[in-house]
């Protein structure tokens, strides 16, 4: 259940719950989750949960999403971008794009980034799995492995085979908003139709797609096309896969902790509860490890501190920036640079907040000949009124749909962007880099109808950093994800650029196209890049995840916290390599979490 005051929670009970054995049932077992308000940390509670005798406390601080109409509508997705309901973070001045500090979006609500984030669901090349299960020394991560967290394979439930107790899937494939036949856009054998996210393709067409299409056949093989790009095979163009169903956004909030299981009597929430640090639990002795299943949290900016603790395991799931963040703000880092800020050092990790990598995006955009594009509904409160009634009533319309097109593609091996370095990608089927398709400009200017190409590097060389400000949890850390930081990822960029310059002058846009937005030629290109290049918001590598003896890494392969005892990590900051797809889709990844977590509570 939803609590908004830390003082309507059982908190007694909480205290006071005796752990008994390891037997699944007749045991009262209390696990506090931390912070699992996002992505990851409702997956994660949402499985706890399966059983009745596990009590699970998810905190979150951020509020509720039920009046968050701009969440729900998939279209309004980029206006949640510095809203109430983002922690409206910045970076810190990024040396390759002219000293430009950037926004840097994270979702504060219920549900995270899932709530604010542009839903794109894709689950990237299976290498990079394989590539994540070679560098943590554990083939529970290959993609293979991951599978049987996402959908039914080859017709059988693998969980069976793979002794996965838990029958949970996070993929449910739903029809599209307007029901068209999507007969040869996607490949149904690869999907699942009855877990818990719902996914759908897009609900609502413009003439521009087909154009799309025609220039794909023109393009003479540069750029092919692929029927399903989360099949594990991801290069080519495809039609976008989206966490949306019947029209509306699907976010870990509300499939995860929707309506089947928010009554969950073992399930509590606590919202607008901000935790600040954690805590030791036991002393330290020879040969025992540092137990840390004690959280801070406060609910008015620290005037009020409210201590709990977790009889099984504190798991913490805030994201790249919130998760290395409370660790520092701990103790638990690089005892020198804690020094620094004035932290008192708890536990020698030096890898939190090291490696923040992201990918770097380019939006271009080219004035279109054509009216049939969302930008009036985004700019125009007037023109967007019966959209939004067609919306509310039915959940159709151009409202009921965000992504479009989108596609991955790879730089020839002997393309200058390699000058010496090795190919960063995780196989020769992985990409390079991705164009996204968009009709319309996302955010309008005042007049126009526009064509979006907008490019992202999905394999950057550049790591940066996530470091405290101060001792002091309500400031902002110092995020720096080194955007375009070495030769390799600014050359890529460019060379992505070229490429959708290519595309966007296929003979198919002929009459559509009128011209780019930006006259960006030879000469002007690479300031065009230094002054509009950004980030997708996929930090990963803050809490990184190494092999069990690795020297390095902040946790081990099952996402406990290297040397701690009590202290699990499971978002997106465990990541080992930044994968070529959007990030959101690790609900794979925290599902074989969670299942590590209930396996080792002997559950
Ligand atoms: C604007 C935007 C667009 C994106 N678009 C896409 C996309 O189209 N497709 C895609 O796959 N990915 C996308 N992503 C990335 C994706 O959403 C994230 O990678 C993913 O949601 C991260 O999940 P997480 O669980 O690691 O963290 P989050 O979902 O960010 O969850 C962290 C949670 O912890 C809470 N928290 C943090 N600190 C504290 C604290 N001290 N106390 C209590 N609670 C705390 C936060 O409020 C939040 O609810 C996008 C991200 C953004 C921001």
């Amino acid at each position: 259940l939803f609590y908004e005051r830390f003082e309507d929670l059982p908190v007694r009970e909480f205290d006071f719950i005796v752990v008994g054995g390891s037997s699944r049932h007749g045991n009262r077992l209390q696990i506090l989750t931390v912070h699992t308000g996002g992505t990851a940390g409702n997956v994660v509670a949402n499985r706890l949960t399966e059983d009745a005798d596990i009590r699970v406390l998810v905190l979150e601080a951020g509020g509720s999403d039920e009046d968050a109409y701009n969440s729900r509508v998939p279209l309004y997705a980029f206006r949640l971008q510095g809203s109430q309901y983002d922690w409206n973070f910045t970076t810190t001045p990024q040396a390759a794009l002219n000293d430009r500090a950037i926004p840097y979006p994270r979702g504060f609500i219920i549900g995270g980034s899932s709530s604010i984030n542009v839903m794109l669901y894709t689950r990237g090349p299976s290498e990079d799995w394989d590539r994540m299960a070679w560098v943590t020394g554990d083939s529970g991560w290959t993609w293979n492995s991951i599978q049987p967290y996402i959908r039914k394979v080859n017709g059988l439930s693998l969980h069976f085979l793979l002794s996965d107790p838990h029958k949970l899937k996070n993929e449910r494939f739903v029809p599209p908003a307007d029901h068209h036949n999507t007969t040869g856009q996607f490949d149904p054998k690869v999907h699942s139709f009855d877990g818990v996210n719902s996914v759908s393709l897009p609900g609502w067409q413009y003439s521009s797609d087909p154009r799309v299409f025609e220039a794909i056949a023109q393009s003479d093989g540069e750029f092919p096309f692929n029927e399903d790009m989360n099949s594990g095979f991801q290069l080519g163009f495809g039609w976008a896969q989206s966490t949306i169903g019947e029209g509306t956004r699907s976010s870990s909030a509300t499939s995860y902790l929707g309506p089947k299981y928010i009554e969950r009597k073992n399930l509590f929430v606590l919202l607008h509860a901000r935790v600040l640090r954690l805590k030791q639990t036991n002393t330290k002795f020879t040969g025992a490890n540092l137990a840390v299943r004690g959280i801070e949290l406060t609910q008015d900016t620290g005037n009020t501190i409210h201590a709990l603790q977790a009889s099984k395991e504190v798991i913490l799931s805030a994201g790249s920036v919130g998760t290395p963040t409370i660790l520092m703000h701990s103790g638990i880092g690089d005892p020198t640079e804690l020094k620094t800020v004035g932290i008192k050092p708890l536990h020698d990790l030096p890898s939190v907040g090291k490696n923040l990598t992201d990918h770097p995006l380019l939006v271009t955009a080219y004035n279109a000949n054509t009216t049939d594009t969302p930008d009036d509904i985004l700019r125009n409160e007037t023109f967007a009124r019966p959209f939004e009634r067609r919306w509310n009533e039915t959940k159709t319309g151009p409202l009921s749909t965000q992504g479009r097109i989108l596609g991955w593609f790879r730089f020839n091996l002997s393309s200058p962007v390699f000058g010496g370095v090795p190919d960063p990608a995780a196989g020769p089927n992985s990409a390079h880099f991705e164009i996204i398709i968009g009709n319309g400009a996302g955010i309008p200017p005042p007049i126009g109808h526009y064509l979006g190409l907008t490019v992202a590097v999905v394999t950057p060389t550049s790591t940066g950093s996530l470091k405290l400000n101060s001792s002091n949890p309500f400031d902002a850390p110092l995020i720096n994800p080194n955007v375009l930081g070495t030769d390799f990822d600014f050359t890529a960029m460019r060379e992505a650029f070229f490429a959708s310059k290519r595309f966007a002058s296929a003979p198919a846009w002929d009459g559509y196209i009128i011209s780019p937005t930006v006259n960006v030629t030879d000469d002007n290109l690479d300031d065009f890049i230094r002054n509009n290049t950004g980030v997708v918001w996929h930090p990963v590598k803050t809490a990184a995840m190494s092999a069990r003896d690795a020297d390095y890494g902040v946790v081990d392969p099952d996402l406990k916290v290297k040397g701690l005892d009590g202290l699990r990590i499971v978002d997106a900051s465990v990541l080992a390599t930044l994968h070529s797809e959007c990030t959101h889709t690790s609900p794979d990844l925290y599902h074989r979490g969670t299942s590590i977590s209930l396996d080792q509570a002997g559950l």
